[in-house]
């Protein structure tokens, strides 16, 4: 696996359809070895999920939309939280990707904690929040908050991704 840069994530991003798409500022997002994705929503996590092997019992949390204030502002207590991103990833069955927060995030005693992208996957992502500062944490809308890293598959998949999360919140 080859992680990909900001010249072919560029050329990528362009194409069609595009890797990323809604992105708000094109220039601002791609970096040098990623692309950063910005908030759009956050969600709080309530009820108990559930998981299995073939997933006839898989049960998805609950939870409701927390709103931003007047100036676009969100200040969190610590604990977890689902967010929901602004772009829409489509992965061509050469890549898969994965996801960092960005450091500042860190930095505050926040975190993201992500899973892996698959290849052929398409649909706008979710991940989870978690404040660990006992003071929270403040987040503006479109807030850039992680760093997603695409990596090319040393063999192209034969059939991508067509999971439940398929095309979601579209
Ligand atoms: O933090 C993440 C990581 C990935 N995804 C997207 C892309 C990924 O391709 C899709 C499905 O993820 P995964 O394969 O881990 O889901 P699953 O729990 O195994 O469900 P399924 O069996 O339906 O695929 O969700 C997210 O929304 N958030």
């Amino acid at each position: 696996m080859t992680l990909l840069s900001q010249n072919e994530l560029r050329e990528l991003v362009l194409a069609n359809p595009p890797l990323v798409e809604n992105m708000i500022d094109m220039d601002t997002q791609l970096q040098p070895n990623g692309v950063e994705m910005t908030l759009k929503e956050i969600r709080t996590i309530e009820g108990p999920g559930a998981v299995d092997f073939d997933n006839s019992g898989r049960r998805l949390s609950e939870g409701n939309k927390i709103e931003f204030n007047e100036d676009g502002w969100i200040h969190i207590e610590p604990g977890i939280y689902k967010v929901l991103l602004n772009e829409i990833v489509n992965i061509p069955k050469t890549l898969a990707a994965i996801a960092k927060p960005r450091s500042t995030l860190i930095r505050c005693g926040a975190t993201l904690e992500t899973a892996v992208w698959d290849a052929g996957y398409s649909g706008r992502s979710e991940c989870m929040l978690v404040v660990h500062n006992k003071d929270g944490f403040d987040l503006k809308k479109d807030a850039r908050i992680m760093q997603l890293l695409f990596y090319h598959l040393h063999t192209e998949v034969e059939e991508g991704y067509s999971g439940r999360y398929q095309n979601e919140n579209i």
